[in-house]
């Protein structure tokens, strides 16, 4: 175990951050070196506040992580522990133990360690898994069989191999070429249980890693929050964070959750894995290739961010922290653990390009009713929230996607403060790269309209007609089928029908001598009204005695 947690500590640089992570819109100098960061500063450290000094212009009272200078490190980095009851409350799977017999072996010289059988025992319970039913591992067999690996794919099995240990010979590969003496060795469940591929994303409550679960071989997001300070923001955000998840189930709009534990005082949440990263990443990847996000795409995106906010404000909760950087995708949904993007849901987002958006982030959620407010971005504030108005929380969200639409239309960066923040509170929408038409145009005005009750819910967004274009062929389609049905009903009661001529013709047939059947049937009001377009009582009224009318 000792060996193949050198051998893991080895293979991952925890200071390096991938291209994913280096277009977080929020980065902070936790990789400082390591991110290229195109925003040094955070907004929540600014204050809107610039313009006018009356008391409806106030600064963010929330300002997450302002000692950004604090270290944040992997988890797998040791650091002393600082117990805090919440924390230890919120522990769900204790680290296990490393048996003594381990931890005395390991402090043996290298050159002297042998491996027993209890040791490989281990090694195997924490080498990773390939789920063989994962589309990406089907997709990664095929292109094996089709010898067209990707560089992705090439990296992804490499680290895959070295951690799945079965062979004596691939032993003496996990002795690094010199070890030191083996320092005090704890197995953390984060390491016990994922393998961390690399870092995609620093933000305002720490880092987000990419692993892959050892168990079931699926790729998660683990993200892990600063060392928190006794009751600071950032233990709050962090506990509301998994409070929401929890409260809020699942949604395929909405970030999926599967876990979270408290280990070495970092709060670690275990999330689904966006393999599209941000809509921030999309929107700078756009900006670098010259290209814009089309209207259609604008009102995909609306739609289906307005059917996850639609979710969380039905579950009496608002997000507070809508914005590029907070909004997931998913382009391949089903090559991560197994999301949520294709349910059957009424609202599912079933989009022309297949690329489903999720709301992440959920550190700000709280209830609408009752609300303990921890600003968000002041970049995507709304003006009632700063003025401490907080009887229409959920049009916050409104507006911070409002705001969140216009980045992805081309428009500038948000202002922190100044002129330019209070002048799109008050309606006035900056010029865009692109010609929207007039309808959607007035669509994205009335989410940034400076009175919260004009703004659409996420409810009446989620119907709009401006957006539900597919909503309407999947109306007619449904109409279709309805029609169909109905048809099919119609041929079994003409069916029904038929038989019930020739059964009142045989028996009765005298009855009505000189008249055809079809006349006879007419002018039987009693049975013949009742079989024809008369579900209830249809199988049992015929040929009842007195049931007739
Ligand atoms: N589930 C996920 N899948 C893929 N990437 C993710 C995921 N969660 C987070 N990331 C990456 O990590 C970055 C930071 O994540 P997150 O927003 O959860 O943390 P944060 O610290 O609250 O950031 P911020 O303060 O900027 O909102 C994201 O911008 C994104 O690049
Ligand atoms: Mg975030």
């Amino acid at each position: 175990m000792a060996m193949l947690f050198d051998e893991i500590s080895q293979q991952l640089d925890f200071c390096r951050c991938d291209e994913e992570g280096s277009s977080s819109d929020n980065n902070s100098d936790y990789c400082t070196s390591r991110i290229p960061s195109p925003r040094i500063h955070s907004p929540r450290t600014r204050s809107p506040r610039t313009r006018s000094p009356s008391s409806a212009c106030r600064t963010p009272r929330v300002q997450r992580h302002r000692s950004r200078s604090s270290t944040f490190s992997s988890p797998l980095q040791r650091t002393s522990p600082i117990p805090y009851a919440a924390w230890r409350g919120l522990r769900l799977c204790d680290s296990p133990n490393t048996p003594k017999s381990l931890l005395s072996k390991s402090s043996l010289p290298s050159s002297s360690i042998k491996i027993s059988r209890h040791q490989r025992s281990l090694r195997f319970a924490s080498a990773v898994n390939v789920n063989p039913f994962t589309p990406d591992t089907v997709r990664r067999n095929s292109k094996q069989q089709g010898n067209n690996r990707s560089d992705d794919d090439d990296e992804y099995g490499r680290r895959l191999k070295h951690s799945l240990t079965s062979s004596e010979e691939d032993d003496e590969a996990f002795l690094p070429p010199k070890r030191r003496a083996v320092q005090p060795l704890m197995l953390s469940r984060y390491e016990s249980e994922f393998l961390e591929l690399g870092c995609i994303g620093v933000g305002e409550y720490g880092a987000v890693y990419k692993c892959v679960k050892r168990l079931d071989g699926c790729l998660y997001a683990i993200k892990c929050s600063r060392r928190p300070l006794a009751g600071s923001a950032n233990e709050q955000l962090a506990l509301k964070e998994v409070y929401a998840h929890a409260v809020l189930g699942h949604h395929p709009h909405v970030v999926r959750y599967y876990s979270a534990w408290a280990e070495d005082d970092h709060m670690i949440i275990q999330n689904e894995y966006c393999d599209g990263g941000s809509l921030n990443d999309a929107i700078v990847k756009k900006e670098v290739q010259g290209e814009l996000f089309t209207e259609a795409e604008l009102k995909d995106l609306l739609l289906q961010v307005s059917m996850g906010l639609k979710y969380i404000h039905s579950s009496g909760l608002v997000h507070l922290d809508i914005k590029p950087s907070n909004i997931f995708i998913c382009e391949h949904p089903s090559t991560s653990a197994p999301g949520e993007g294709e349910s059957e849901e009424e609202d599912d987002g079933s989009t022309s390009a297949g690329v489903i958006y999720k709301i992440g982030d959920l550190g700000h959620v709280t209830s609408s009713n009752s609300p303990q407010v921890e600003e968000g971005d002041s970049r995507f504030l709304a003006s009632e929230v700063l003025q401490e108005d907080y009887s229409h929380l959920p049009k916050a969200d409104i507006f911070a996607l409002g705001l969140t639409l216009l980045l992805a239309a081309g428009a500038p960066p948000m202002p922190q403060n100044g002129d330019q923040w209070h002048n799109l509170r008050q309606g006035r929408l900056p010029k865009l790269p692109q010609e929207l038409s007039p309808s959607f145009r007035g669509l994205l005005q009335l989410l940034l309209d400076p009175d919260p009750t004009k703004r659409p819910s996420a409810r009446e967004l989620c119907k709009h007609t401006v957006l539900r274009g597919k909503g309407t062929e999947r109306l007619a389609a449904e109409l279709r089928r309805e029609l169909n049905v109905e048809k099919f009903r119609t041929a079994m009661l003409e069916k029904e029908l038929q038989e019930a001529r020739q059964a009142a013709l045989s028996p009765k047939q005298n009855l009505f001598p000189g008249l055809k059947p079809a006349a006879k049937m007419g002018s039987l009001p009693g049975t013949g009204r009742r079989l024809v377009g008369r579900n209830t009582g249809r199988s049992v009224s015929f040929g009842c005695s007195g049931y007739g009318d």
